[in-house]
């Protein structure tokens, strides 16, 4: 007996802890590794054996505590008044029995629900102190969230003041990344090889929970209200039903989602659980349920809460919406930065309202990781209600004819050399000349920073490599003016100023070239070593990995890379004809000698100069011979200055450092030619 309860006590704490670890990756990482449905089958284990063993129960275990911990970078902030969880219920049979608990619990009472929408994002708070917003912050234990005020401020539907002053107001509201948003930052996270968010509640709170407000700004999230934590209002009294206070937080400016209602008994309330059971699909956010509410604030008071949930609510919570079907083959297909990404291609099978024929896999680890092989049976879902995805093997259906999939060694595209970078969980096409990545990679090549050609944009390189002129970066420098006569929004004038602009960039500096190459991790800073380092380009095209590594500045991630790119015969196939069509690959002697008329001078740039850029004008001078250098010190030679200088200019004139604008500048620099 006494070892019985023992070992249930063990399996209890495995439990726990299993779900603990769940909680963690789920609320502090915003990286669930299981889906909600798993985890909800894990809670309701642990909730099955509470009730059977109530001694067993601890005041710390999952089941009476809000989720999430405060992630490290944020203040914390203390809830006046907590945020709880909402208690679910899976099915009719268990909305009736909560309606039996609200029932019993106010006696004789009439009451009524008010239902609304659970939207699937992050819950937060929100404080406005005389109408102004003071404060924002998460969830997090319900008791303690994380101050994330500048995050929110960024979402454009939060008022940063309310239609009317009101003393004191708090309130909670779900924030939310739209569907399609969530697909189109998982499918660019993809392509970067970076790791995708699993639903858009994590992708939501992982923009949300960024240290850098700029992040959070770039997310497309937004916000639902649905409550009032405190309010305080001289004069008018508060609304006193749910249903009433969200009119009034309406009438304040608050974003409310407008589908609510107001049901009489429990039956209403299901038949409205029913209905948006089958229009979810269309909405444009995903929603994972429908929250039941006592309508009577009053009653609410009445019925109060738990540790972890109020007694006057709950969340009907909609059946996952899964299908089983079979993995008939496993392709590949390269994005536009070169990740190779694996799709399943499946048995065609209906899932939340439509067919589905494939899945993505993401990347090699996922794939082994849930160890899906061509041929399995497989449960699928749809992440976000968007993404088709495995949820996990039908192991018991194996006949042992399934096979396991590899990535292949060279580029389906271009036939290039796939390689994994170390770190990264994507693998990648190496090829310069690859067509999935072509036009990439000359928008970057003609860009101002690398190669800088006027005139030719991305309107005009999509229209060059539709019309089959321009297969790889070399091509360019083969256009003729009839070519460009015969496309369409080309006149002489332009096609002319076209030409010649391409052919101008053959001169440019070493640099530039190597940084429009387009090495992954190679940016125009680390160009500008490698050139100085090897002097020209088939130096660099025979670097090796030793050596790169021992060059300042060039960390491990940047030199691999270099060394990948060189190897592959096409990019070197590619360097060779730019060689051939007379593009400069060597780096202008670093001029020493007398006739560098600002050699071994320090000059210091300041404010914004008429006709040169920056970058020009740091080129012109290092051209010369000269260092430019970020501070004014007494070994300062010069300081240009253009309009609107900073406090550079101050202290120059106070160090009695001489100051130069432009158009010395320039006769300095061209003095010696
Ligand atoms: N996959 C995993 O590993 C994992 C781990 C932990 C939790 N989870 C999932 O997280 C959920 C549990 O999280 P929870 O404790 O935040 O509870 P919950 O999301 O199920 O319900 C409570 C929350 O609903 C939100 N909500 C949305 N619309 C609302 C409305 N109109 N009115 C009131 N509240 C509304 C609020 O943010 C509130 O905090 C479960 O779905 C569970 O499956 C998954
Ligand atoms: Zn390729």
């Amino acid at each position: 007996m006494g070892s019985e309860t023992e070992q249930l006590r063990q399996t209890i704490d495995q439990l726990r802890r299993e779900i603990e670890l769940h909680n963690y990756r789920y609320y502090v990482l915003d990286a669930p590794t299981i889906t909600d449905a798993q985890f909800d089958r894990l809670m309701a284990e642990l909730q099955q054996l509470e009730s059977e063993y109530p001694h067993l129960i601890t005041p710390d275990s999952p089941t009476r505590r809000v989720g999430g911990k405060p992630r490290e970078g944020f203040a914390t902030v203390q809830h006046t008044v907590p945020l709880l969880s909402l208690a679910n219920a899976f099915g009719d049979g268990e909305l009736k029995d909560f309606d039996r608990r609200v029932g019993s619990a106010l006696g004789n009472e009439l009451y009524d629900y008010v239902v609304e929408l659970k939207i699937d994002g992050l819950a937060v708070s929100l404080t406005y102190r005389d109408g102004q917003m003071v404060r924002g912050a998460t969830r997090g234990n319900g008791v303690t969230g994380e101050d994330i005020t500048a995050n929110l401020k960024t979402i454009r539907s939060i008022p940063l003041r309310l239609n009317k002053p009101v003393d004191l107001l708090e309130v909670r509201g779900e924030v939310y990344m739209p569907k399609e948003s969530f697909a189109e930052l998982n499918r660019r996270r993809e392509e970067r090889g970076e790791p995708t968010f699993a639903n858009p509640r994590n992708a939501a709170a992982g923009s949300l929970r960024q240290l850098d407000p700029a992040v959070t700004a770039g997310r497309n999230l937004n916000i639902f209200v649905y409550g009032i934590g405190a309010a305080e209002l001289s004069g008018e009294p508060l609304p006193d039903t749910h249903l009433a206070g969200l009119q009034w937080l309406e009438s304040l400016g608050l974003r409310v989602n407008t589908y609510r209602q107001l049901c009489r008994d429990i039956d209403e309330v299901i038949g409205y659980c029913r209905l948006w059971q089958d229009k979810k699909a269309d909405l444009p956010y995903q929603i994972d349920g429908i929250v039941v509410k006592v309508n009577s604030l009053a009653q609410q008071q009445a019925l109060g809460a738990t540790m972890k949930s109020p007694r006057w609510a709950i969340a009907f919570k909609f059946p996952p919406e899964q299908a089983k079907t079979t993995v008939r083959d496993i392709i590949v297909s390269v994005g536009r930065t070169g990740a190779i990404t694996p799709t399943a291609l499946l048995d065609p099978v209906t899932v939340a309202g439509s067919t589905v024929s494939r899945a993505t896999l993401h990347n090699l680890d996922i794939i082994r990781e849930k160890d899906i092989r061509i041929g399995d049976r497989v449960v699928i879902h749809k992440a976000g209600d968007v993404i088709p995805e495995v949820v996990e093997v039908l192991k018991e259906h194996r006949t042992g004819a399934e096979r396991i999939f590899n990535m292949p060694a060279v580029c389906p595209a271009c036939g290039a050399e796939v390689v994994r970078p170390s770190g990264e969980s994507a693998h990648r096409c190496t090829g310069a000349a690859c067509p999935a990545r072509l036009l990439e990679g000359l928008i970057h090549f003609a860009s101002r920073g690398a190669m800088n050609i006027d005139g030719l944009g991305p309107a005009v390189l999509t229209q060059l490599v539709e019309a089959g002129l321009v297969k790889d970066v070399s091509d360019l420098y083969g256009l003729t003016l009839e070519q460009l006569l015969k496309l369409e929004r080309f006149a002489d004038k332009s096609a002319e100023n076209l030409v010649r602009a391409i052919a101008a960039s053959k001169a440019n500096p070493l640099h530039r070239l190597i940084f429009a190459l387009g090495i992954r991790h190679v940016g125009e800073r680390a160009a500008r070593v490698l050139a100085e380092h090897y002097g020209d380009l088939p130096s660099l095209m025979d670097a090796r990995l030793e050596e790169l590594t021992t060059i300042m500045e060039i960390g491990p991630k940047i030199a691999e890379s270099v060394v990948n790119f060189m190897r592959e015969p096409q990019n070197r196939a590619l360097i060779e004809r730019l060689i051939a069509h007379g593009v400069n690959v060597v780096a202008e002697a670093a001029p020493t000698g007398q006739s560098s008329p600002l050699a071994g001078k320090t000059l210091v740039l300041t404010g914004t100069l008429a006709s040169l850029k920056r970058e020009e004008a740091r080129e012109l001078i290092e051209k010369a011979g000269g260092k430019v250098a970020s501070s004014v010190s007494k070994k300062t030679d010069y300081v240009v200055v253009g309009e609107e200088p900073g406090s550079k200019y101050e202290k120059a004139v106070k160090l009695g450092v001489p100051v130069i604008g432009e158009e010395e500048l320039l006769t300095m620099v061209t003095s010696q030619q």
